[in-house]
């Protein structure tokens, strides 16, 4: 079946789900929540973390594999470090027909895994820095909407977990990390992020403090978290006495950071590209981002118009281009172009006996549909400067879209109906917990309620008396707001 049922502006959840199918990057699992993760997903996780590790490893994070299994008195080691999160705990309780002497939880994240560790191995300031990354899977058994890539039962990160001896580093480490995951959604996916800090009562429980990305929705006016990068202080470390010896003989506890990104990114990269033909894949991270379809004509020999392909797919892979050509005879050229421009690859080249004896090939954008006759000669030069210009446009598109939801309010009227109106919606707030409580309380409602997503870094003015939009107290700050996933 060819083309999409779904229009992504009538209805986006529907849409969606026809595009992660469709594109054959998720199949639906007889289990709620979880998803088969396809090649064309996987294959763009794997180009993610082939970059994201490369990072990692200039700042000396070393590879780690922990159990997937925790013991229940390990887990509950601090109450309100899983305050609120005990209902997604998923408990192996049997094996076989035998119960278990104690429940066995699946590591929703692996703090509590890897923390009685690291308090054995670090002693002295020698054993410091200690930087652990691993890339595995969690669960949690979360109740709301499951969505592919965004919200799932069972999902792969990365998962970061280091130590040192003074909290300069933790901070300096936190935004090192913090602009990894930027460059993740802005360099790689195409998608324009903030980068800000949590509140205190959206940050990590466990945590000093939480900084994040955040994206957006424009089609569903909700903020989606793309990263984050927690310094943890020295909570954990007097948890789980991580102590270490500092040069002077005393004893100090660590201070440690955490830090994630999931398959989640890859659920932003689709809903914020997508159109609707399917799919539309940024060139950085398509696995393939050039397909060349043979255009045969009734007599003419098709079998010089398909080696000229193959010639062409040889040449553009020497270049380091990630391209194939797609020869099924029982398809014709137009069922290809729907196929591939549903799988969303930037770039297709037609080649077609006028092409052969013109010496050219068409390229068409998957973008913005823009054709262009290229000779053979130039291909690969021009093949990369089209490659570069959709991941450009991609990103630029994207950033304007996203602006164009951001509305600045100063009142409660003006934030109810920017909300409303599916807006990015940045206001002057007085930084009270209370406050952040009640604007909660007044939103809630079957879209869910507004919250804040960070307090950007980058601040706007603020003009003296300007007052909190919520409250009317003297606003201490800018942060954004808004419905999230
Ligand atoms: O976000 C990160 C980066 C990578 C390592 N972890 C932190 C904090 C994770 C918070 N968090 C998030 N979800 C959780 C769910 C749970 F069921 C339990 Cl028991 C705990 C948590 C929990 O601590
Ligand atoms: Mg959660």
């Amino acid at each position: 079946k060819l083309g999409m049922a779904y229009k992504k502006d009538d209805n986006f959840g529907e849409w969606y789900s026809e595009v992660v199918v469709n594109s054959e990057m998720i199949e639906y699992y007889d289990i709620s929540g979880c998803y088969i993760l396809r090649p064309w997903a996987m294959e763009i996780w794997e180009l993610l973390k082939e970059f994201f590790d490369a990072e990692i490893k200039k700042l000396k994070l070393k590879p780690y594999y922990f159990p997937l299994f925790v013991t229940e008195n390990v887990l509950q080691k601090e109450k309100d470090h899983i305050e609120g999160f005990a209902p997604e705990v998923a408990w192996v309780t049997k094996s076989g027909k035998s119960d278990l002497e104690a429940p066995i939880a699946i590591r929703p994240t692996s703090e509590t895994v890897m923390y009685p560790y690291f308090s054995k191995w670090i002693r002295s300031h020698r054993d410091l820095p200690l930087r652990c990354n691993q890339w595995c899977n969690v669960v949690r058994w979360e109740f709301s909407n499951p969505t592919p890539f965004i919200r799932s039962r069972e999902f792969l990160w990365q998962e970061g977990h280091t130590a040192f001896a003074t909290k300069e580093e933790a901070d300096e480490e936190v935004l090192q990390i913090l602009e990894l995951y930027r460059r993740i959604y802005e360099e790689f996916l195409a998608v324009p992020v903030s980068k800000g800090r949590k509140s205190e009562m959206e940050k990590f429980a466990g945590g000093l403090y939480t900084t994040s990305v955040e994206a957006f929705i424009p089609n569903t006016g909700r903020g989606v978290q793309g990263a984050t990068s927690h310094c943890l202080g020295q909570n954990f470390a007097k948890m789980f006495d991580i102590t270490f010896e500092n040069d002077k003989g005393s004893r100090s506890m660590v201070w440690q950071n955490s830090w994630a990104y999931t398959t989640r990114s890859i659920g932003v990269m689709v809903m914020t590209h997508g159109d609707d033909k399917g799919l539309v894949l940024p060139p950085r991270v398509a696995p393939l981002q050039v397909i060349v379809i043979p255009v045969p004509y009734k007599d003419v020999d098709t079998t010089a118009i398909v080696n000229e392909c193959k010639k062409t797919v040889e040449t553009l892979e020497k270049a380091g281009i990630r391209a194939d050509l797609d020869t099924r005879e029982n398809y014709s050229p137009g069922w290809k172009y729907s196929h591939w421009e549903m799988k969303g690859v930037p770039l297709r080249i037609e080649i077609g006996p006028k092409d052969m004896a013109n010496n050219q090939a068409r390229v068409v954008r998957r973008d913005n549909g823009a054709k262009a006759d290229i000779p053979t000669a130039d291909l690969v030069e021009k093949v990369n400067g089209l490659l570069d210009e959709v991941q450009k446009n991609l990103f630029e598109t994207a950033k304007q879209k996203r602006d164009a939801c951001l509305k600045v309010v100063n009142t409660w009227d003006e934030f109810i109906v920017a909300l409303n109106d599916k807006k990015l919606i940045l206001a002057p707030w007085c930084d009270e917990e209370e406050v952040e409580k009640d604007v909660k309380a007044r939103t809630k409602g079957d879209l869910g309620a507004a919250k804040t997503l960070c307090t950007p870094f980058e601040q706007p003015d603020l003009p003296e008396g300007t007052t909190c939009f919520a409250s009317g107290k003297p606003a201490k700050k800018w942060s954004f707001w808004g419905r999230s996933y």
